[in-house]
C-alpha cells in the first residue's frame, strides 16, 4: 500500500503586482508517496516553479494560503529554523540552473561538506565525525552522480566544471543528506541527451535506494514517459489533471493534456500526431479568474460545455480533470482550422 509522504492542500501562492495579489499556484491539492515520481508538467508560466519553491518555503515574499503537510507537520506553520533544518535534510531540490545554485567561490568539495555538515548539528545526539570523515563522504557522492577524478573534482570551483558536471554537483548536494523528498525542477534542461540520461537514472535509483518521494517537474512528456509514476498537469496555476502514468498515457481527458500528449511519437510508428492546441499561458496578470482557464484556447468548443466553477471531477479511481468541457472536447480538423 502507497505510503504517503506529502500532502498539499488548496494551497494558492500569491505575488503582489501593482498592488494586487496574483495566484501563480491557485488551490493546488496533491500528495506524494514514498517511492513515487509525481511528474508536474506543464507549459512555460503554469506555476510549477512557484508549487516547488512554496513547497521548500523559499518564497518569502509571496502571500501563502492552504497546508503542506510533511510527515505530519504544516510546512507553512514551522518557524525559518525549523524549515532550515528539514531543508537540506529531508527535503531538497534540485534547482534548474546549476550555476546560480552554487557558490562561486568555494570549492566543489566544500559545498557539500556544508550540507553534511547541516545534518550533523541537526542531529540530537551530535555525532563526532571528523572532516577527514566528511570529507571522504564528499567524495563518494561525488563519485555516486558519476563525476570522474572525484578526488580532483573536489578542489574544483563550479566554473570549472561543464553543465552537466555541474549539475551533477547539484545532484550530489540534492542527495548528500538522503533526503525524503526531493524535488527536481527541470533537472535536465540544459543538458544534452546521454548526460540527460544518466542524470534521470541517478533520480529512479534516488526513488528506490532510499524509498524517497520525489516531485519532478518537467515540461519535456518524454521524460514523464519514461520516469513518472504518476502525473500531475497544470494549466495557469491550476491542476487541470492528475493520473497515473498509464492512465495519462493511454487515457488523457482534459483537452490541454490531449494537446500534450499529441506533440509525443507514438510508439508503433515513431510518428507524432499532429494535434496541437497554438496560444500560450497568458500571464499572472492577465489569467482569467473566473471559469475554464483553457476556454479561450479552444473557442470552437461551446461555451455551455464548461463549468462556471470548474472542479476537478474523478473520472476513474485516481485519475482527476478539471472542468467538464473534456465531455464535449475534440481536435479542429484540418477542414475547421482553414
Ligand atoms: N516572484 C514572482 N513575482 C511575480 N510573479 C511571479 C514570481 N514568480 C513567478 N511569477 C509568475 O508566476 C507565473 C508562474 O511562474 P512559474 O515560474 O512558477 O512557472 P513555470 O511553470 O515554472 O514556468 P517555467 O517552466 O518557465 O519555469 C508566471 O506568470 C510568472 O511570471
Amino acid at each position: 500500500m502507497a505510503e504517503e509522504l506529502l500532502r498539499i492542500e488548496n494551497l494558492s501562492t500569491s505575488f503582489r503586482i501593482s498592488g494586487e495579489l496574483y495566484a501563480a499556484v491557485d488551490d493546488v491539492s496533491l500528495t506524494v508517496n514514498k517511492n513515487e515520481i509525481l511528474a508536474i508538467v506543464g507549459e512555460s508560466g503554469s506555476g510549477k516553479s512557484a508549487l516547488a519553491f512554496s513547497i521548500m518555503g523559499l518564497h518569502t515574499r509571496a502571500h501563502i494560503q492552504g497546508a503542506i503537510h510533511y510527515k505530519g507537520q504544516n510546512l507553512t506553520a514551522l518557524s525559518p529554523t525549523e524549515l532550515n533544518r528539514l531543508r537540506g535534510n529531508e527535503i531538497s531540490m534540485i534547482f534548474q540552473d546549476p550555476l546560480s545554485a552554487l557558490n562561486p567561490l568555494m570549492m566543489i568539495g566544500e559545498q557539500i561538506e556544508e550540507v553534511l555538515l547541516l545534518h550533523e548539528s541537526s542531529q540530537t545526539t551530535r555525532s563526532n565525525k571528523s572532516k577527514k570523515h566528511r570529507k571522504l563522504r564528499a567524495i563518494e557522492l561525488l563519485q555516486k552522480v558519476g563525476i570522474p577524478q572525484p578526488e580532483y573534482a573536489y578542489g574544483q570551483y563550479p566554473h570549472e566544471l561543464s553543465g552537466g558536471m555541474r549539475q551533477r554537483v547539484v545532484i550530489a548536494i540534492a542527495i548528500a543528506n538522503q533526503p525524503k523528498l526531493l524535488i527536481a525542477d527541470e533537472p535536465t534542461t540544459a543538458l544534452d541527451v546521454t548526460i540527460q540520461l544518466q542524470i534521470l537514472e541517478l533520480i529512479r535509483r534516488l526513488k528506490e535506494d532510499m524509498n524517497a518521494g520525489i516531485i519532478l517537474i518537467t515540461h519535456d512528456l518524454g521524460v514523464v514517459a519514461e520516469m513518472a509514476d504518476r502525473v500531475a498537469v497544470m494549466y495557469a496555476g491550476q491542476i487541470v489533471e492528475i493520473a497515473s502514468i498509464h492512465a495519462l498515457m493511454t487515457k488523457a481527458k482534459h483537452p490541454y493534456t490531449r494537446s500534450l500528449m499529441s506533440s509525443l511519437p507514438t510508439a508503433s510508428e515513431g510518428k507524432t500526431r499532429l494535434h496541437v492546441i497554438h496560444g500560450l499561458v497568458p500571464s499572472l496578470k492577465h489569467l482569467p479568474r473566473q471559469g475554464c482557464r483553457f476556454r479561450s484556447r479552444i473557442p470552437w468548443i461551446d461555451e455551455t460545455a464548461h463549468e462556471v466553477n470548474p472542479r476537478l471531477h474523478e473520472v476513474e479511481p485516481g485519475h482527476y480533470v478539471r472542468c467538464s468541457c473534456y465531455k464535449n472536447f475534440h481536435f479542429l480538423n484540418h477542414r475547421e482550422e482553414e
